[in-house]
């Protein structure tokens, strides 16, 4: 009957105009109370300013951008959405410190990590919940286990020299051009494995269909449906279910990290835990984790670990290549007979560290941090926004804000005239004590939650420097060098690639002295 159809469609349709209308209103209130933010006009109706960031290379747009509107400024989303780019410090701080669960991070980058690992710590945005998996996590990352695993990282490290040693062998002049993006990710994957959960994976010999998947994963970023997803996530979390050819690829990765884990952990409950001080025993020794949540951890450190880790190891030899004088000043610093322990690793070794540290800053794996205002609230600024005399901002509920890491750590303000460029000295002397606790330094996050890998990652990239780069095979065996023009790459993380390609690599020419 019409007169019961017309019932029937009337609620629906009534509630769908209702939406419509309450989304459009608080779009126009939004960008009403953002009115007075400088920024870049409108480009396109549906990408907004994405595209422009899209088509740079990675945080170029950011600091161009930076650089005419200050540290506070507007730019468009997708659909009329408007994000807010802070490098304000004292801004940077309230967001990702002080007043850190009050921006979370946005649905769209919950929905990223939730379809990679789980709704793990990388997920959790519940203050007592964060707490609760980080003191669960925290004991397999603290000094004392990150000590313990050291020597086990020699070994891998070691492992990727016999095998760059045997491609040397089979040229006359003993030269070999290798992929070190491509030996990066599987050292990468091997140490997390070894130590990090005794697991033997061998990726660097015999190869692993979870890095395969991991590699594929990195390389479909590169094409416009990866721009499509990663643009419309911040409005559209569920983008990421939609059936496409990357969609597929994320399941994979999931479903592969998962059953890694699984495997893993089932194992590790027979085995033997004698003096083992893996994150696995220390996880099997903890009261209150269920195989659920185990399996979550591990899916989480190990998609954690591999994506920074690998694409730092590739930038630290990118610049070491680049720069001879610093490789040759660094095989001086690091010939020593015997592998150094972890505390020699972190003291006596000041040029090594500088290097690490200065790559880090140069070219950090997170480009940017994503965070969403959780109410309508109050942003105290360092300096009144350009143009005005306010020394703060109302930022509407829902009002996604990124903090471009790498915009902050080449301020010539802080870092000084030559920002823009690799020099390892600025690190040697007081630069690190200056630096320690405020924003300047990024890399790593700040705040309750501050990277907890940072003690891990750096004896982890040390142990690839030590002994690929610079001891006993690399640097007293090989020289190497880069024999194409690099540029970034920009995936989960930022990676390295030859300019022009669309996937990551690093060719690198060793050759045996
Ligand atoms: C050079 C290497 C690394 C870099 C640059 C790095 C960087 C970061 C950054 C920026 C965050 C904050 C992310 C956000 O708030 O969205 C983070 C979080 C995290 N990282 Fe790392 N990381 C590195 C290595 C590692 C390693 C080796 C592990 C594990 C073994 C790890 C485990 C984690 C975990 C579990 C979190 C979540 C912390 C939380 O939310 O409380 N990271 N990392």
């Amino acid at each position: 009957q019409p007169a019961t159809m017309f019932s029937s469609l009337m609620f629906p349709v009534l509630f769908a105009l209702l939406f419509t209308t309450h989304i459009i209103w608080r779009r126009f209130s939004s960008i009403r109370t953002l009115r007075s933010l400088p920024g870049p006009a409108l480009t396109h109706w549906i990408w907004g300013n994405e595209m422009e960031l899209h088509s740079s290379l990675p945080g170029e747009t950011y600091a161009y951008w930076s650089k005419i509107y200050g540290q506070v400024f507007k730019f468009w989303g997708v659909f009329g959405t408007q994000v807010i780019c802070v490098t304000d410090r004292v801004a940077v701080a309230q967001i990702l410190a002080s007043e850190r669960f009050r921006f979370p991070k946005p649905a769209g980058a919950r929905a990223w990590f939730k379809s990679i690992s789980g709704k793990g710590i990388l997920y959790v945005e519940d203050k007592e919940e964060h707490a609760r998996q980080r003191k669960m996590i925290a004991p397999a990352m603290n000094f004392q286990a990150t000590k313990a695993i050291t020597p086990k990282l020699f070994d891998c490290a070691k492992e990727l020299a016999d095998s760059w040693e045997l491609c040397t062998k089979t040229d006359a002049d003993s030269v070999a051009e290798i992929d070190a993006a491509w030996w990066a990710t599987r050292y990468s994957l091997d140490t997390i494995g070894k130590a990090g959960f005794s697991w033997n994976l061998s990726s660097m010999t015999k190869g692993h269909h979870l890095a395969a998947t991991l590699d594929s994963l990195t390389n479909t970023e590169g094409g416009f449906a990866a721009f499509a997803m990663r643009a419309l996530v911040w409005a559209f979390p569920s983008v990421l279910q939609i059936p496409s050819a990357k969609g597929k690829m994320i399941q994979e990765a999931r479903l592969q990290l998962r059953n890694v884990s699984q495997k893993l952990w089932n194992d590790s409950k027979n085995m033997d835990k004698d003096g083992d001080k893996s994150l696995l025993t220390l996880m099997q020794e903890a009261d209150d984790l269920d195989d659920e949540q185990a399996v979550t951890h591990m899916a989480t450190l190990i998609s954690a670990a591999f994506e920074t880790v690998s694409a730092s190891i590739s930038w630290v030899l990118y610049e070491i290549a680049q720069h001879p004088e610093i490789q040759e000043k660094l095989r001086e610093e690091v010939s020593t007979d015997e592998d150094p322990d972890f505390d020699t690793l972190h003291s006596k070794f000041p040029l090594l560290d500088a290097v690490y540290k200065e790559t880090l800053r140069l070219h950090s794996p997170v480009l940017e941090l994503h965070h969403v205002s959780s109410k309508t609230q109050t942003l105290r600024l360092g300096a009144p926004l350009q143009g005005s005399t306010k020394n703060e901002i109302l930022v509407p509920k829902g009002t996604v804000l990124v903090v471009p890491v790498s915009v902050i750590q080449t301020d010539p303000e802080v870092w000084g005239p030559d920002a823009e460029h690799w020099k390892p000295e600025r690190w040697l002397g007081k630069r690190d004590q200056d630096l320690h606790g405020k924003a300047d330094f990024l890399a790593f996050s700040m705040g309750p939650r501050v990277c907890p890998g940072r003690l891990f990652a750096e004896a982890e990239i040390k142990a690839s420097c030590l002994i690929n780069v610079l001891i006993i095979v690399l640097l007293r065996m090989f020289s190497f060098e880069c024999v194409q023009p690099i540029e970034p790459f920009q995936s989960f993380v930022v990676r390295t690639k030859v300019v022009g390609d669309k996937t990551s690599s690093l060719p690198l020419k060793i050759k045996r002295l």
